[in-house]
């Protein structure tokens, strides 16, 4: 057991460099530290090479940090790495798993190597929801469910602490479901996964908290809900038959609108009863007015130093497609 209100993950100052080819200093990470709270979906975010497999390797004792400390559930590493991994699975790159044999037999030969009884073979496969196809040879398997028999294997030794290194890279929307839904239901179990991930919008839905990283550093953490809330700005999208004539006056108030056909995106006020104001001080009654929430994706990009050029997605207020710009300080 981890001591009570002692974090799954606490690493402090934790620094590695590595020498490039060309024996150029490569800082990949840089002075971290990160805590993952017991129980639920820890996001680790961050852009490419911003550190984070460099990370998890030191957690799994892969890597030797040049600095800094870290501990799992409660061990100090490296002393304690042996202590640490019996309690922890990692699904951090395609697992090698005999192509001929069936999922459940793989299974079969990882638990009696690792002394696991066999009965729990088909425990793990039934959380997976591999149980129907596991008499299926692996390499009939979709990319999906070659994921779910690696997450599998990780659940042999019923592990507390399960970690995710990018899981979702190269699948399809129903295996990127089917991962997240696995993630979410390890969690409902009581244990703690920590998943890292450059795509903000499949990590959202799932995780409680967040660590973001940028360049080897973290930029910010905490819950999900919280860091939303807090960093990143709201807007209203207002629904009018004369968008033109309401713009007009929104972008009078010095806010930034974006027209989308008949809607309009406004950043800036405070909260939709203001923009309601101004509308109605301009003889303008909206047919809809709803505040737009700030996602992830967005706090992400104000910290990690905003969207890549001539990415409409990324490159302003979520909500609004990139529509004609209307207003001055224009947003589009
Ligand atoms: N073995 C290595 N030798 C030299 N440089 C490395 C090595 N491994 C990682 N790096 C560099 O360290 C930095 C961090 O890499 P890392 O793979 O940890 O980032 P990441 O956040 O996991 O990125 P991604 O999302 O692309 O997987 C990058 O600049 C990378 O090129």
């Amino acid at each position: 057991m981890v001591e009570p209100g002692a974090p799954a993950i606490r690493t402090r100052g934790l620094r590695k460099t590595y020498r490039s080819f060309t024996l150029r200093q490569v800082v990949a990470v840089e002075g971290l530290d990160l805590e993952v709270p017991v129980g639920g979906v820890h996001a680790f975010l961050g852009p490419n090479g911003a550190g984070k497999t460099t990370t998890i390797r030191m957690l799994l004792g892969l890597v030797r940090p040049d600095a800094g400390t870290i501990q799992v559930l409660g061990h100090d590493l490296p002393g304690g790495l042996e202590a640490a991994v019996t309690r922890v699975g990692a699904v951090v790159e395609q697992p090698k798993f005999f192509p001929t044999f069936s999922g459940r037999r793989n299974l079969a030969l990882l638990a009696r190597g690792a002394g696991v009884d066999e009965r729990r073979v088909d425990e793990v496969l039934e959380h997976v929801g591999l149980s129907e196809r596991a008499r299926d040879r692996f390499r009939t398997y979709s990319l999906g469910m070659k994921q779910r028999l690696a997450v599998a294997a990780t659940l042999l030794k019923d592990p507390e602490l399960v970690i995710f290194d990018e899981p979702t890279n190269g699948l399809d929307p129903a295996g990127i479901h089917d991962v997240r839904a696995t993630m979410r239901s390890l969690a409902e179990q009581g244990r703690t996964v920590l998943v890292s991930s450059h795509v903000l919008a499949e990590v959202e839905q799932v995780a409680d908290t967040v660590s973001i990283v940028v360049r080897g550093r973290l930029v910010a953490d905490g819950r999900v809900a919280d860091l939303v809330g807090s960093r990143a700005t709201s807007s209203v999208r207002v629904g009018v038959a004369e968008p033109g004539p309401a713009a007009d006056a929104l972008v009078a108030c010095g806010w930034t609108v974006v027209r989308d056909g008949e809607h309009l995106l406004v950043d800036g006020p405070g909260d939709a009863s203001e923009v309601a104001r101004a509308l109605a001080a301009a003889r303008i009654y909206p047919r809809e007015l709803v505040p737009v929430r700030a996602d992830l994706e967005q706090v992400f990009l104000e910290l990690t130093g905003g969207p890549r050029e001539g990415h409409p997605r990324e490159a302003g207020a979520r909500g609004a497609r990139p529509g004609p710009a209307v207003g001055a300080g224009v947003d589009a």
